[in-house]
C-alpha cells in the first residue's frame, strides 16, 4: 500500500509548531544536578521533523514563531542553513522567550526532559500569520500536537489545518504530547480527537493515543475502529522499542520491528522516526519500507547525542537497513 500525494507542490513538508533549543547534558551517565555542561541544539518535534525531512533531500518548510533574540536568530540560522524555508517564521514583537529543554541522561534507559516553556514565543503564533499561498505549495502539512495546546498558536494551527484541507495539502497529526504545556486532560483530549479526526494520518505512541482518547490502557483495535470513521487513511502507533505499527483504512495492518543499537538516551526517537517515515511514503514506498525507515532513523539517533544534528541521511539509514536484514538472512 501507498499513500497519495500531490506531485506539482514545491513543498514536501511545511511543518507547523515549535522551533526550540535543546540543551543537552555534556556529562552524561549521571542526573543532571551533577552536570555542568550541555550543548546546545535546535529542538522541538515539528523543527526536528523539518531538520530531519531537509537532511534526507526532501523541501522543508517551517511556520512558526521564534524569539527576537539571540536564541531565535541561532535558530532560524540553523533551520536555513540545512535547508529548511523559514521564510514563514514570524518573529515575536511581544517580548515572548524561546522554549528551552535540558535533558537528563542518567543512562541509556533513563532520560527525562527538563523543559522551561512559560509565555514562549512558539505559543504565541497569530491566526493572520498563517499563510494561504504558503500552505498550498505542499505536500504535506505536518502538525505537532504541543501547537495545540494554547490560543493563539491553538487558532492558528486550526486555520492551517482547514487551508490544507482546502488545498488538498494532506494534514499528518503528530500527537506530539507534552503534558506540562496543556490546562487538563480533558482539554487535551478534546482538540486531539478534533484534529486526528480531520487528518490524513495520525502518528502517536500508545501512550499519546491514550492521551488522545483519556483512558487508561488503551488498545490499537479501538484507536483504528474510531479513527477510520472519520479522514484518517493511515495511523502509525509506537510502541517504543517493541516497534511499530501502520493501520490501513482499507484493512491492512503492517508491523515494523526496533532495529536494536547501542543506546546513548532515548529522546529524539520519535522525530527522527516521523522523519524517515514520512520521506519513505512522500517518495512513493510503501509502508512496509516506510516503517523500516522511521525504525531505522530512530536507532541512528538514539546511539547520538543530539535530536536535531543527528538526523541521518538516505544513505545511513538503507545501510542500516541492508546490514540488519543480511544479518537476518544468514541467522535462518
Ligand atoms: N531504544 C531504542 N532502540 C532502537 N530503536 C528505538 C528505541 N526506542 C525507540 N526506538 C524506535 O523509535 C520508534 C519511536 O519510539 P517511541 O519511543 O515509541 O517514540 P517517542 O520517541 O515519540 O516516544 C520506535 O518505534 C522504534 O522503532
Ligand atoms: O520536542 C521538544 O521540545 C524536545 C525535543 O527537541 C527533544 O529533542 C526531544 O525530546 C525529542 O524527543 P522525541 O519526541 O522522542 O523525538
Amino acid at each position: 500500500m501507498k499513500v497519495q500525494f500531490n506531485s506539482d507542490r514545491e513543498f514536501d513538508v511545511i511543518a507547523i509548531g515549535r522551533a526550540c533549543i535543546d540543551l543537552n547534558a555534556v556529562e552524561y551517565n549521571r542526573p543532571m544536578e551533577e552536570t555542568m555542561t550541555f550543548k546546545k541544539y535546535v529542538g522541538g518535534s515539528p523543527a526536528n521533523i523539518a531538520i530531519g525531512t531537509s537532511k534526507l533531500g526532501l523541501k522543508a518548510g517551517f511556520i512558526g514563531k521564534l524569539a527576537n533574540d539571540q536564541h531565535g536568530r541561532f535558530i532560524e540560522q540553523y533551520m536555513r542553513g540545512v535547508g529548511v524555508d523559514t521564510t514563514n517564521m514570524a518573529v515575536d514583537t511581544e517580548g515572548h522567550k524561546t522554549g528551552l529543554a535540558f535533558t537528563e541522561i542518567k543512562s541509556p534507559e533513563e532520560c527525562s526532559i527538563l523543559m522551561y516553556r512559560d509565555e514562549v514565543a512558539d505559543l504565541y503564533l497569530q491566526p493572520s500569520e498563517v499563510n494561504e499561498d504558503y500552505i498550498k505549495k505542499a505536500k504535506v502539512l505536518l502538525v505537532s500536537g504541543t501547537a495545540l495546546a494554547k490560543s493563539p498558536s491553538r487558532e492558528a494551527v486550526l486555520k492551517a489545518i482547514h487551508l490544507a484541507k482546502k488545498h488538498d495539502v494532506k494534514v499528518v497529526f503528530e500527537l506530539d504530547y507534552r503534558g506540562y504545556t496543556w490546562a487538563s486532560p480533558e482539554e487535551t483530549s478534546v482538540y486531539y480527537s478534533l484534529v486526528a479526526e480531520q487528518a490524513d494520518v495520525v502518528v502517536g505512541t500508545r501512550d499519546e493515543f491514550d492521551v488522545m482518547e483519556n483512558v487508561a490502557e488503551g488498545n490499537n483495535s479501538e484507536t483504528i475502529n474510531h479513527l477510520f470513521k472519520y479522514s484518517p487513511e493511515l495511523v502509525v502507533i509506537k510502541h517504543g522499542v517493541e516497534g511499530s505499527y501502520a493501520y490501513s483504512k482499507s484493512g491492512e495492518t503492517f508491523r515494523g520491528d526496533a532495529y536494536l543499537t547501542k543506546v546513548l538516551k532515548t529522546f529524539g526517537a520519535g522525530d527522527s522516526y516521523a522523519s524517515a517515515f514520512l520521506y519513505a511514503l512522500i517518495t512513493g514506498k510503501d509502508i512496509e519500507t516506510a516503517l523500516k525507515f522511521g525504525s531505522a532513523s530512530a536507532a541512528i539517533v538514539v546511539s547520538k547525542h543530539s535530536s536535531s544534528e543527528a538526523m541521518p541521511t538516505v544513505s545511513e539509514i538503507e545501510q542500516l537497513i541492508a546490514e540488519r536484514s543480511e544479518k537476518a538472512e544468514q541467522t535462518v
